[in-house]
């Protein structure tokens, strides 16, 4: 499998908080990893400066074998990078196919042709049923659908998502789980921030730790529940039984 993401020395300051620190970790194609830790741990940050929202005060992002470190956004969503947010921004007034079709303009200025694109990441994602309904009048699961729907639309090959999982009831995390599957089954290569640790055992293949900024561990699901440092500073010796206060959810 070729790489489709090459991080390297990845670092952020804002002030004197180090946000990320020296941060490597490579991403192959078609790979599901997650990024995990406690609050504040910089994986929010590591989305923005992969994804061109800040800029690294040193580091690398290679995507596909090309540096993308200094390019904004739009650029670099045009690339091939789309990224769903923390905190969902549809345009509430606007339809669910309106807000899709915002995706798809990056890549087709026709009408017609953005909304056929939009159309089918809607239903790609199952909301098929609520094309015309206003983005603020969707349920939590729903405006998790559409934002990766309107990045999906964008025809990206690597998918960042960023807590798609937070504030959704167990019988919506598993639907969350499938769509993410069928997400990387479609070939895309999926980032994932999360602390639904049973969602992320579900999905990825490949996890990396971060706490205070740094990268703490990396490896397979299986090793990195039982690594004791990322028990400690993140997981908490009962989590696989019970549900973690605090941290990550069970
Ligand atoms: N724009 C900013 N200006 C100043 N400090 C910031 C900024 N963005 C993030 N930080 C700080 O950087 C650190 C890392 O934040 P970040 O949002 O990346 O953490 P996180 O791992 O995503 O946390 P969470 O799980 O709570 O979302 C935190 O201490 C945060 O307060």
């Amino acid at each position: 499998m070729a790489e489709a993401l090459v991080i390297k020395g990845l670092s952020k300051r804002f002030g004197g908080l180090r946000a990320v620190q020296d941060v490597s970790f490579s991403v192959q194609e078609n790979e599901t990893v997650a990024l995990i830790g406690p609050n504040g741990a910089g994986k929010t940050t590591s989305f923005h400066l992969i994804t061109g929202f800040h800029r690294p005060d040193a580091g690398s992002v290679l995507a596909f074998g090309k540096e993308i470190v200094g390019l904004r956004p739009h650029d670099i969503c045009a690339f091939g990078l789309a990224r769903t947010f923390q905190v969902a921004k549809p345009f509430g007034a606007m339809t669910v196919l309106a807000n899709v079709m915002t995706g798809a303009f990056l890549r087709d200025r026709h009408v017609a042709a953005a909304r056929e694109k939009a159309l089918e990441a809607i239903e790609f994602v199952g909301l098929g049923a609520r094309e015309q309904t206003a983005a603020k009048d969707l349920t939590t699961i729903d405006q998790r659908r559409l934002e990766m729907a309107r990045a999906l639309a964008t025809e990206p090959r690597i998918l960042l998502l960023d807590e798609v999982m937070a504030g959704l009831n167990p019988a919506e995390i598993d639907q969350a789980v499938a769509l993410v599957r069928k997400l990387s089954q479609r070939g895309l290569t999926i980032v994932i921030v999360e602390h639904v640790m049973r969602a992320i055992m579900a999905v990825a293949r490949h996890i990396v730790v971060l706490d205070h900024g740094q990268k703490i561990a990396e490896g397979a699901p299986k090793e990195i529940v039982e690594n004791p440092e990322v028990i400690r500073a993140y997981l908490g010796s009962g989590y696989v039984h019970a549900p973690a206060t605090g941290g990550a959810h069970a």
